[in-house]
């Protein structure tokens, strides 16, 4: 077989399929290879008109219709299968050609396999790819890892297809080995926390103000088109103004409330707190769609006394649906902050570089969490690329200042109504831990100590001590 193809994609699920004629549309040759060979003659019976295709049912077909150095990209279902399917590919490569994994992988999985298949001189290149079945045929949003060296060859294919903001690709090279798909996760776990921030205030507007989901719809209608414009926003109000053939119900009413996950945001607060980055809204995210799970739990809990919802007269349910989306924006600046730290903590632990901005820029397209806020967000990495925290960009804090009164008194109203609010109320106790002046970790220190002669430091001079907590005057040594 001649080597005619720029690259080639095996599994060609939906993602797959639609990067692989996403390749194709921008004029490369395409090889393509799925372990069902059907699903291969599917793509070229129905879209092999859209450009060069090379159709191959056996490995080394795939790998010989490549032109060297040859990159050959896996659109398989994470985990094991990603494995064997490197394992049967590796052997017929030569030093300098790329496998470029644009799965969902764990990222300490990309870090093994890149070690094992530099080995080899293989560079595999782990890279996240955002924006769903549509996004990966449009334009994604990509975040390869891997080497530089296999970045200048493979970038300007990867660039080509990906989203493009303001004629910017929405595609940069984040940083070596794992450093891409770390990125991806964290991406997903921002995800986790925008959906369930989002769910939360639709459920306020709902059981609060009173408004039936049409209603809903329009009013996230209305928040798109100003601070809160973003992809996740614009679906919800598809969703909540989609009416349910068979019933004639909203259509969000015959969903069943038990939300799934396929573990990246999971993966996500795991490392969090490896690292100990306190992505607190990313792992209420988490435990919400966990404990929407349980149905066990929740008919455990469901007769239990609580505060019952009561709808606002309607024109308190606008002055609250203000406050909400106060709450709302709030609460997602909180969001994205704790998810930046985490890709920056991150970063410096694996010894990636990776450019904050940078990241900011090419989640502005393509991706589930594109949003309006992203390109304030890189403004504000450009404005000072040493930023700590979003909070400390002037505007980005005046904001959350001008908001934190409408924040309260929504989580104080779900309170009282006996709304859960597990993203909300948490992104405001962690505004209001980190600008508190003392808090109770002191009581936490002198606790451990007390138990346990973990010793505490003080605040009024230098060293480490112990309080001998059992004997009669308690005296206080040195430790
Ligand atoms: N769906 C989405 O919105 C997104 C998905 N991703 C990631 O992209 C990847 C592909 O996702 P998606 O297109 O949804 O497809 P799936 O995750 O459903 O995976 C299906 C593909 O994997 C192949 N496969 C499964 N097991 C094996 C195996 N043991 N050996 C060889 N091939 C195998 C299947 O081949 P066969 O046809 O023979 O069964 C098929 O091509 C996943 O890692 C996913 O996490 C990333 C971003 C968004
Ligand atoms: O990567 C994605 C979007 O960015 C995938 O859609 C992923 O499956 C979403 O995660 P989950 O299935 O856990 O909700």
């Amino acid at each position: 077989m001649a080597a005619t193809a720029q690259i080639g994609v095996t599994g060609l699920a939906v993602m797959g399929r639609n990067l692989a004629r996403n390749f194709a549309r921008h004029g490369y040759t395409v090889a393509l290879h799925n372990r069902t060979p059907s699903r291969t003659h599917a793509l070229i019976e129905e879209f092999g008109h859209e450009g060069n295709f090379v159709a191959t049912e056996r490995p080394e077909e795939f790998v010989a219709a490549l032109e060297r150095p040859r990159r050959l990209m896996i659109m398989v279902k994470a985990g094991d299968p990603t494995d064997t399917v490197i394992e049967e590919f590796a052997p017929l490569l030569e030093p300098g050609d790329m496998i470029i994994d644009g799965g969902n992988a764990h990222f300490a999985d990309t870090r093994r396999r890149e070690r094992a298949l530099r080995e080899r001189g293989v560079h595999f290149v782990g890279t996240g790819v955002s924006g769903g079945e549509e996004g990966a045929l449009h334009g994604p949003s990509i975040m390869p890892g891997g080497s530089a060296e296999s970045y200048a060859s493979l970038g300007p294919l990867l660039e080509a297809i990906s989203a493009k903001v303001d004629g910017e690709p929405c595609c940069t090279h984040i940083g070596p080995d794992g450093a891409g798909h770390f990125v991806k996760m964290v991406h997903n776990g921002i995800e986790y926390a925008d959906m369930q921030l989002i769910g939360e205030a639709y459920d306020l507007l709902r059981q609060v103000g009173g408004y039936h989901p049409p209603q809903i719809a329009e009013i996230f209608r209305r928040w798109n088109t100003g601070r809160l414009d973003s992809y996740l926003i614009e679906i919800t109000a598809e969703v909540l103004a989609h009416t349910d053939a068979a019933t004639g119900a909203p259509f969000v009413d015959v969903v069943q409330d038990r939300a799934e996950q396929k573990g990246t945001g999971r993966w996500t607060v795991q490392i969090a707190l490896d690292l100990g980055v306190p992505v607190s809204a990313i792992a209420q995210a988490v435990f919400a769609r966990s404990s929407s799970g349980h149905t066990d739990l929740r008919a455990a809990y469901r007769d239990l006394p609580g505060a019952g919802a009561r709808p606002l007269s309607a024109h308190e349910a606008e002055t609250f649906t203000a406050h909400v989306e106060q709450a709302l924006y709030a609460s997602k600046i909180i969001a994205y902050d704790q998810g930046w730290k985490m890709i920056m903590d991150g970063s410096a632990e694996y010894d990636w570089d990776i450019d904050p901005g940078a990241v900011a820029a090419i989640w502005r397209g393509g991706c589930i969490i594109r949003a309006a806020f992203l390109d304030r967000i890189r403004a504000a990495y450009a404005a000072d690329p040493g930023l700590v925290s979003l909070l400390s960009d002037r505007e980005f804090g005046q904001e959350i200042g001008g908001a934190q009164q409408s924040w309260r008194e929504v989580v104080a109203t779900a309170a009282r109504h006996g709304i859960p609010v597990p993203a909300f109320s948490t992104a405001l106790a962690y505004y209001d831990s980190l600008r508190a002046e003392r808090l109770p970790a002191a009581l936490t220190q002198a606790q451990r100590d007390f138990f346990g002669a973990h010793t505490y430091r003080r605040t009024d001079r230098e060293g480490s001590f112990h309080t001998r907590w059992a004997e009669h005057d308690r005296p206080e040594v040195s430790a």
